[in-house]
């Protein structure tokens, strides 16, 4: 599939992210997880902070690849796990066709599975997420973007 499908981008900073997963985690609170498995790589960092926020020490992953920037390829699973998820928060940053999470439900069908941005036609393959996503809408994360020069407008406005 390819990238013809987006035509907006919903722009997170760090700090947008960060307090997006905070929040996410205070809907968590009462929960106790045996641990956390991270969808690689998108899940990892949202993981990390959940960890930290919820004090969970024992994290695994399941490595999968998706995508070529904005082009969807065939699902690439590299490493799954050995347990049906009971028990363990699974975390992915974002659900967009579902394809990626119809393929780790199969692995953890018993995981409770959370991401922090959902676009529609993924959304009924998790269990908990924080914002909702139009589908034709890409999320630019923080760590695809740097911070870089930005010409003054009347300069932009002379050529
Ligand atoms: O719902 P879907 O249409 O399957 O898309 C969602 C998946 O796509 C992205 O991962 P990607 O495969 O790009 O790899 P990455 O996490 O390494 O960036 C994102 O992190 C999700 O895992
Ligand atoms: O950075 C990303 N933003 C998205 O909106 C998206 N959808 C699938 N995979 C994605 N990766
Ligand atoms: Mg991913």
């Amino acid at each position: 599939m390819s990238s013809d499908r987006y035509h907006q981008h919903f722009t997170v900073s760090w700090d947008q992210l960060h307090r997006d997963v905070r929040a996410l985690c205070h809907q968590m609170i009462e929960r106790d997880f045996k641990g956390i498995v991270a969808i690689t790589r998108g899940g990892l960092i949202p993981a990390a902070l959940i960890a930290r926020e919820l004090d969970i020490r024992l994290i695994d992953t399941v490595c999968i690849k998706s995508y070529d920037h904005m082009d969807q390829g065939g699902l690439d699973i590299m490493k799954g796990v050995e347990h049906d998820g009971d028990g363990w928060l699974l975390v992915d940053d974002l659900v967009d066709t579902g394809k990626t999470a119809r393929a780790v439900r199969k692995m953890l069908p018993k995981a409770h599975f959370v991401t922090i941005y959902a676009k529609p036609d993924g959304r009924p393959l998790v269990d908990q997420y924080l914002t909702e996503v139009a589908q034709q809408c890409w999320i630019q994360f923080p760590w695809d973007m740097g911070v870089a020069y930005v010409e003054p407008l009347v300069d932009q406005l002379k050529r």
